[in-house]
């Protein structure tokens, strides 16, 4: 008797562990989701991590372009339990991108934030998800980037590039090899202070003193923040992404147990969080104070022997009259016409620093490789250089006669553009191409697929200007659709900086090509890039600058 009954609840034990293994192994398909979404392709994915492994392993750069050949105009991919439709089709993509006004929220990392960093995150325009307040903030932002504002940073551009310029051609003198990326990441940190908050970084010094070697940790912080992928290693982001109705247990365990990337990126986060709240805080006094922002004075006096432009470059700058901290402490909300308020300016010029860093010097860093690589187009571009501004400051009316210039950086962004893809979620069920999207569900763009289309672009991995100058033949072979080049997004989410990086890469690229070549150094054709967050050169461009005329 005792025998038969120890059977009977050993068998009900195994039976109950198989049930449940079962259960787990079928729950790890996510059936439920993906029966929601059937009338979809898209790739199988794997147990509980669906197409993540894909993504991660070859990056955002690479993934769309197998899946696009693989499953069409519209498939579905599976971020662990999430499913996210992507929209293979340039035209029907921008106009949902017209009207589609949410952001997607990447779960891994933004879901572990708290304090200060979430309050960062929530309340800058990139990552607002209120309808009306993003209407509102954006509302605040965009007189800093219309033309007469632009006039007025137009000044500190030049000076930036010119500084630029002045460490090139130390460079230059001794035949040294520089990893361009990061001269010209300082140079957008640089435009960053100047722009946006009034002062002088000193990151363009690097030369050992105290200021240059707090300079180099800002950047350092910036960098941080793009040069890994949190869902690219086993951690707590990773965990969020696959169990997200956990993240109430993972959220205190990841605080009190930070991974390694955790620690360091949140290490990032303070050093730049800090130093826009003391800029801020000292904005805010003079303002009080009723005297004009003072730039951060330190004596940056010229080394014996440097050149009058270098010597122009380095000095002591003025307060930038337009810079974006002073107008965002002057702009009021549009509805209740009250100041914004210490946290949502802090926000605003926290995403300011980031957007405005990494982007634009991945962007001045890809066109030079273009240019360096392709010595016929570079030749063209010095030639209307020198036609239309051989030397001196570059205005905008100068560069409304450029189209080479910026064709050469348009082309860049399209053979490389720095978000390869950009991301919303449906507010309301959506029928897209024949197919009913549920609301909610997260939407990519492979903006990057879209810029390699052979369909699209003839010869498409050829880097041709002349693609963007009606009435070459280049610009002929290709076919035109709208949404076929989106580097800076569309709709009310576009990238709100795009008319000042597009100007400040021309400004850039006047200056340098008006005094440099550039030698590639060995080993770097084909060029590695990586896309952890956005597409970067992957340790960077080593080149030989080349002074064009005796300095
Ligand atoms: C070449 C340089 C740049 C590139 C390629 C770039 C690209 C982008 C892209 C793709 C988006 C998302 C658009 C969308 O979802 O439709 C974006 C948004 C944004 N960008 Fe840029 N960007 C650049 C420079 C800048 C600069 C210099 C700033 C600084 C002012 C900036 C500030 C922002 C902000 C605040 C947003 C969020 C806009 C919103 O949600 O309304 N960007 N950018």
């Amino acid at each position: 008797m005792g025998v038969l009954e120890d059977d009977a609840g050993l068998s009900t034990k195994w039976t109950l562990a198989i049930l449940i293994a079962v259960t787990v192994f079928i729950w790890g398909f996510h059936p439920l989701k993906r029966w929601q979404y059937r009338s979809f392709p898209g790739p199988r994915g794997y147990w509980v991590v669906g197409s993540l492994v894909d993504f991660v392993r070859k990056g955002a750069h690479k993934v769309f372009i197998d899946w696009n050949a693989k499953h069409g105009s519209i498939y579905v991919i599976m971020f662990g339990p999430r499913p996210i439709v992507v929209v293979n089709e340039p035209e029907v993509a921008r106009t949902l991108l017209l009207t589609s006004d949410t952001r997607m929220i990447a779960r891994g990392g933004q879901d572990l934030l708290s304090g200060d960093d979430s309050a960062m995150q929530k309340f800058n325009l990139a990552g607002m998800n209120d309808k009306e307040k993003h209407r509102d903030l954006k509302a605040a932002w965009l007189p800093m980037f219309n033309s007469a504002s632009l006039g007025m940073s137009s000044e500190l551009l030049n000076r930036s590039a010119e500084h630029l310029c002045s460490n090139l051609s130390r460079y230059a003198r001794k035949k040294q090899e520089t990893n361009i990326w990061r001269d010209y990441g300082r140079m957008t940190m640089d435009v960053v202070g100047s722009v946006a908050f009034g002062v002088d970084l000193h990151t363009q010094e690097n030369d050992g003193s105290e200021n240059s070697e707090e300079a180099e940790k800002l950047i350092e912080a910036a960098a941080t923040l793009f040069s890994e992928n949190p869902l690219a290693r086993a951690g707590w982001p990773g965990l969020v992404t696959l169990f997200p109705w956990a993240t109430p247990i993972i959220k205190p365990l990841a605080q009190r147990f930070p991974d390694s990337l955790s620690k360091r990126t949140s290490e990032a986060r303070n050093k730049l969080r800090g130093t826009v709240k003391k800029l801020m805080e000292e904005a805010r006094a003079s303002q009080a104070a009723g005297t004009k922002a003072e730039p951060v004075k330190v004596d940056v006096s010229v080394s014996a022997g440097e050149q009058s432009a270098e010597t122009a470059a380095r000095k002591p700058r003025a307060l930038a009259p337009g810079s974006f901290l002073r107008h965002m402490l002057n702009s009021k909300h549009t509805a209740t016409q009250q100041p914004f308020s210490d946290l949502e300016i802090t926000a605003q010029a926290f995403i300011f620093l980031l957007a405005g860093y990494e982007t634009t010097a991945n962007t001045l860093a890809f066109t030079t490789y273009c240019l360096a690589t392709n010595p016929d187009k570079a030749e063209n571009l010095m030639q209307e250089i020198d036609r239309e501004s051989s030397q001196g400051h570059v205005n905008q009316e100068q560069l409304r006669h450029m189209p080479y210039t910026e064709a050469c950086v348009k082309e860049a962004l399209r053979l490389y553009p720095p978000a390869t893809a950009l991301a919303r979620q449906l507010t309301q069920d959506m029928q897209i191409m024949g197919h009913r999207v549920p609301k909610g569900t997260g939407i990519f763009v492979p903006v990057m697929a879209f810029h390699h289309d052979p369909k699209i672009y003839n010869e498409p991995e050829a880097y041709k200007p002349e693609r963007w100058m009606e009435g070459t033949p280049e610009y002929a072979a290709d076919k035109h659709v709208q949404g076929k080049w989106m580097p800076f997004g569309e709709g009310t989410r576009v990238c709100v900086g795009q008319r000042l990086a597009l100007m400040e890469a021309r400004v850039a690229l006047t200056h340098v090509f008006r005094r440099f070549t550039f030698k590639l150094s060995p080993g770097q054709v084909p060029l590695d890039v990586s896309c952890p967050l956005l597409l970067k050169p992957t340790t960077g461009i080593f080149v030989t600058p080349v002074p064009r005329k005796e300095e």
